[in-house]
């Protein structure tokens, strides 16, 4: 049976669009002593912390029994060297959580004028995002900032909100602030939001919620096709797709991107396949930096898989446990570009088993 959602739909909308708000307006005040370098050596800024208080937050009282999976904790804020970002961090999230309402928006779901939140609260509100994750039932995930480097450089990020049910995504927002609506005319107007409900379609707005369009993928045409892959080459391997791109005759450069804006791109027709080739063995994607993006695609009308033409599995906890990289294109394409991806992975091991033995 398929359910409509409706609530979580606005609530998503309404939750993402608040913190886009506070990430847009904080960029511009943004100093050096307000990032902090995680354990994994990657950057989180009180963006991050304060956009994840805000979501928590406002899904504790919109929903205050489903689990949340969210990619930041408070441990670093509640030591005694985090006061100054703690402060800071509680004073930002309050900022966005006293905000006008605006359309859409529920008083209940604890904004609007006279909403604030104490120090303790706000910190839990992160913190409630430990969930494990895993098979069964309902959870939300949420990236606060993805593409966090992106927003520290001023170019593409996005907030990323998803419930999933079951293991499936079924409702996925996505609030990019730096995003043209229209690539080819990237000076006009910058912010959108991307929205898909399992069944239901993919679209795009205004960041303000305003001119919804349906969002389509374009069959596949080889002159204008090309990959929507991360800047970081650290996060996806140039090199690997690049071979890829040789195979199939590809005359378009990349388009490098920060963030799953790319997945956005992608539902509305930008490219023609995000692509996510890991760069060494070893890590893990997280399901909420792929969970809304994997509904944009599958709802416009693509397919997503790993690079072995596996479906990506939201039900093994925090992360997508044995997937090894992503490709995501429009469904005529899919077959095609798979297996111009394992051709290169083939040859790669090859070459490295060869290598070794030299
Ligand atoms: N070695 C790695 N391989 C793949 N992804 C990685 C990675 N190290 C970090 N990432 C993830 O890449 C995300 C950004 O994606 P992209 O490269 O498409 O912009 C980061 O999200 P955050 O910025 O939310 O931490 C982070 O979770
Ligand atoms: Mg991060
Ligand atoms: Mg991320
Ligand atoms: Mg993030």
């Amino acid at each position: 049976m398929s359910l409509a959602y409706t609530t979580e739909k606005q609530f998503a909308i309404s939750a993402v669009r608040r913190a886009c708000l506070l990430t847009s307006s904080v960029f511009n005040k943004l100093v050096k002593n307000e990032t902090l370098v995680k354990g994994d050596k990657s950057p989180v800024t009180v963006g991050d912390f304060s956009a994840q208080a805000v979501i928590s937050s406002m899904l504790h009282r919109a929903f205050p029994d489903d689990p949340i999976v969210g990619e930041e904790d408070a441990a670093d804020l509640r030591a005694a060297s985090g006061a100054s970002l703690r402060d800071r961090i509680v004073e930002l999230a309050n900022e966005a959580l006293t905000a006008e309402l605006g359309i859409g928006d529920i008083a209940e779901w604890g904004i609007g004028p006279g909403s604030e939140q104490s120090v303790d609260n706000l910190l839990d509100a992160i913190d409630r995002g430990n969930h494990e994750g895993g098979r069964n039932g309902r959870m939300w995930t949420i990236d606060p900032i993805d593409g966090t480097k992106g927003f520290l450089r001023g170019e593409q990020y996005a907030v990323c909100l998803a419930l999933i049910v079951d293991a499936q995504v079924q409702v996925g927002v996505l609030g990019c602030p730096n995003l043209p609506l229209n690539l080819s005319k990237p000076d006009e107007d910058k912010g959108c939001l991307f929205v898909a409900v399992r069944g239901q379609g993919a679209q795009q707005l205004k960041l303000t919620g305003a001119d919804p369009i349906p969002l389509t993928m374009p069959p596949y045409t080889p002159s204008s096709f090309s990959f929507l892959e991360s800047v970081e080459a650290a996060h996806s391997s140039h090199s690997t797709s690049s071979r890829i791109s040789a195979i199939l005759g590809l005359t378009q450069p990349p388009i490098r991107m920060d963030s799953q804006a790319k997945y956005g791109c992608l539902a509305r027709g930008d490219g023609g396949a995000y692509m996510r080739m890991p760069t060494g063995v070893g890590y893990k994607e997280k399901i909420w930096d792929h969970a809304t993006g994997s509904l944009l695609v599958t709802e416009s009308g693509g397919v997503i898989t790993d690079s072995r033409g596996l479906p990506l599995d939201f039900g093994l906890g925090r992360t997508l446990g044995d997937n090894y990289g992503v490709i995501a294109t429009v469904k005529d394409a899919h077959a095609k570009l798979l297996s111009a991806v394992q051709e290169v992975v083939k040859q790669e091991q090859e070459e490295a088993k060869k290598s070794k033995a030299s």
